[in-house]
């Protein structure tokens, strides 16, 4: 789009040869760039093709008049805008009115001259570039929103979604599967001895432990409703809809092996020398007594069970086993 002081492309739509040439040498003498349509098809299939910063429009022509040329413009511009000017030997009230009416945005009466030419297309001009001010703005309007939502939703530190964000989506998850009359999962999960670790290692090595876990778990959720998110300090949320109890405790295994595999050193741990987790499941088709809070009551319960249990293992509260005793199950099987 041109700003106020730049030369416009200006499409000149006339059936004659003469009152074109007139159009343009005017154009050109206030240093503007001229395209030339000799007939309303052809008008609107350059207009399509070169997208001219304005359009200087007669009305009377064959097959098609100025009024449908201006019609089938705005359609094809789709949410843009380019002035258009009508140049009519017929300029009774009636011919403005239908001119505005069919999307024009002036009217001036044949034969014009230069000063006046260049007078409305400075006007024209000034409402090109307050336009572009206002595209220009809502533009940054859309993306200042769009880091809001970001922000709101987001944890600072891992990037994963906040308890926020958490309690939403499990809100919105438990009325999906309840309709669908799918199993949801829940876990909460905990670093195990993160206070040791803070304790040896310093606060900072604790946020890059807890950014490492945090990608480790983003990188888990491997179907599009799956999420993890940071429910707080050490702890992370983990919502697994259309996963049923069994389904829950593999992904849990899975997921505690890909935590030895990635072999995150912890400089204190009673357990061993790299970074492990605990985790408490809950699984349930919801109905009608479902609750978020419900959930995240039972996910902590059994979260406080696999800490119990020894940690560095996952506690399901209906099937009341862990992770460990479950590898025990189907290896005896
Ligand atoms: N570096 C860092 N530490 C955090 C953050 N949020 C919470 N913590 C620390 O996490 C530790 C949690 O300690 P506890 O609740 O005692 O749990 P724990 O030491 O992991 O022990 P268990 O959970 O029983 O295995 C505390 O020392 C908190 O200061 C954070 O954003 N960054």
């Amino acid at each position: 789009m041109q700003t106020p002081q730049e030369a416009l492309s200006v499409l000149v739509v006339d059936d004659q040869v003469m009152p074109r040439l007139l159009a343009r040498a005017a154009l050109e003498s206030l240093g503007h760039r001229v395209i030339e349509a000799s007939n309303p098809t052809q008008a609107v299939q350059v207009f399509i093709e070169h997208r001219p910063d304005l359009v200087l429009l007669d009305v009377e022509m064959p097959q098609h008049d100025g009024y449908w040329v201006a019609q089938q413009i705005r359609a094809a511009e789709q949410g843009g805008w380019t002035p258009i000017l009508f140049l009519s030997g017929r300029h009774g009230d009636e011919d403005i009115w239908r001119g505005i009416e069919a999307g024009g945005d002036d009217f001036l009466a044949k034969p014009i001259t230069t000063t006046l030419l260049g007078a409305k297309l400075r006007a024209m001009q000034r409402l090109l570039m307050m336009r572009a001010k206002l595209l220009q703005r809502s533009e940054e309007l859309r993306l200042a929103n769009a880091q809001l939502q970001q922000l709101s939703l987001h944890d600072s530190l891992t990037g994963l979604f906040n308890r926020r964000a958490i309690d939403e989506r499990l809100h919105q998850e438990i009325a999906a599967c309840r309709r669908e009359g799918q199993p949801l999962s829940v876990a909460l999960l905990d670093i195990d001895h993160f206070k040791r670790f803070n304790d040896k290692a310093g606060h900072l090595a604790g946020d890059t432990c807890l950014k490492q876990v945090a990608k480790l778990l983003e990188e888990a959720c491997l179907r599009p409703r799956d999420l993890a998110g940071r429910y707080g300090g050490e702890e992370f949320a983990l919502i697994l809809p259309l996963t049923p109890r069994s389904g829950a405790m593999t992904y849990a295994r899975a997921l505690l092996r890909t935590l030895h595999r990635a072999a995150l050193a912890h400089p204190d741990s009673p357990i061993g020398p790299q970074v492990t987790l605990s985790g408490g499941i809950t699984t349930c088709v919801p109905d009608e007594a479902t609750t978020a809070e419900g959930l995240l009551l039972r996910a902590d319960d059994a979260l406080y069970n696999a800490k119990r249990k020894g940690r560095n293992r996952f506690f399901s509260y209906e099937m009341q086993l862990d992770t460990e005793e479950q590898l025990q199950l189907s290896r005896g099987s």
